[in-house]
């Protein structure tokens, strides 16, 4: 069972740091851990530092794809490439322009440096132009989110991130399945598929690679919730 996190497991919220990890969340998480037997991963475009600063000692038995599939932690075993230098520069440019502006919102993450706008609408063709601008040969790629776009370390997806942790124990051998609502959810969803799994959008019909859709998060948390 591959989770995606934010708009799947959490409500989206105004600021990246905003989002609201209740109770019941964590107790649903280290119940699934225990039903699928550690075959559990949350797969999101957060960095694993940031999921671990969510949600702590709940991730026990729960393998991670952070980092929009750079990042792959199973148990012990951690893998992720070296952070782009050029995030350093870009995260300079970034900050350089807007500087000041109310509502933009800058997420520095580990192998990654994303503009939010949700909270400044107009600043989406400025914050467009200028991640487009900042990628030139130098290790990084768009990418593009809900009321955001990102620099990010290139050369990998949540499909690839997913096709390396289920070459792995205690995932290889089963059918993976996947919950996501993103963009950056699509390449989980046909990962899934040429394993023989399926992909699951949430949110409103749009064209997608998943098979099945729920509603919105309280709909994915419900049909999580049921026994198995
Ligand atoms: O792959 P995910 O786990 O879904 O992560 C995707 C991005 O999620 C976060 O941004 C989104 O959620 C924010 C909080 O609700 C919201 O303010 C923002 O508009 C959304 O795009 C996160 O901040 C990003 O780093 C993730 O890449």
């Amino acid at each position: 069972m591959l989770l995606d996190f934010d708009g799947t497991l959490v409500e989206l919220a105004g600021r990246p740091d905003a989002v609201v990890i209740d109770p019941a969340l964590k107790a649903l998480i280290r119940r699934l851990a225990g039903t699928f037997r550690g075959r559990v991963a949350l797969v999101s475009g957060r960095s694993i530092a940031q999921l671990e600063g969510f949600l702590g000692e709940t991730l026990e038995g729960v393998a991670l794809i952070g980092s929009h599939g750079a990042e792959i932690h199973i148990g012990p075993s951690r893998a992720a490439p070296v952070r782009p230098a050029a995030l350093i520069e870009a995260e300079h440019a970034i900050r350089a322009t807007f500087a000041g502006q109310e509502g933009v919102v800058v997420e520095v993450k580990t192998l990654g440096v994303a503009v939010h706008y949700r909270l400044a609408p107009e600043a989406e063709p400025a914050a467009r132009r200028l991640v487009q601008s900042l990628v030139i040969d130098n290790g990084l790629a768009v990418q593009e989110g809900k009321m955001m776009i990102e620099l990010r370390a290139a050369g990998h997806d949540k499909g690839s991130g997913i096709a390396a942790l289920m070459a792995k124990s205690p995932f290889a051998g089963t059918v993976p399945v996947f919950v996501g609502d993103d963009v950056t959810d699509e390449a989980g969803f046909v990962a899934v598929a040429a394993l023989g799994g399926f992909g699951v959008l949430v949110g409103a019909e749009r064209a997608t690679a998943a098979r099945y859709r729920l509603r919105d998060v309280p709909a994915v948390r419900a049909w999580l919730e049921q026994p198995a």
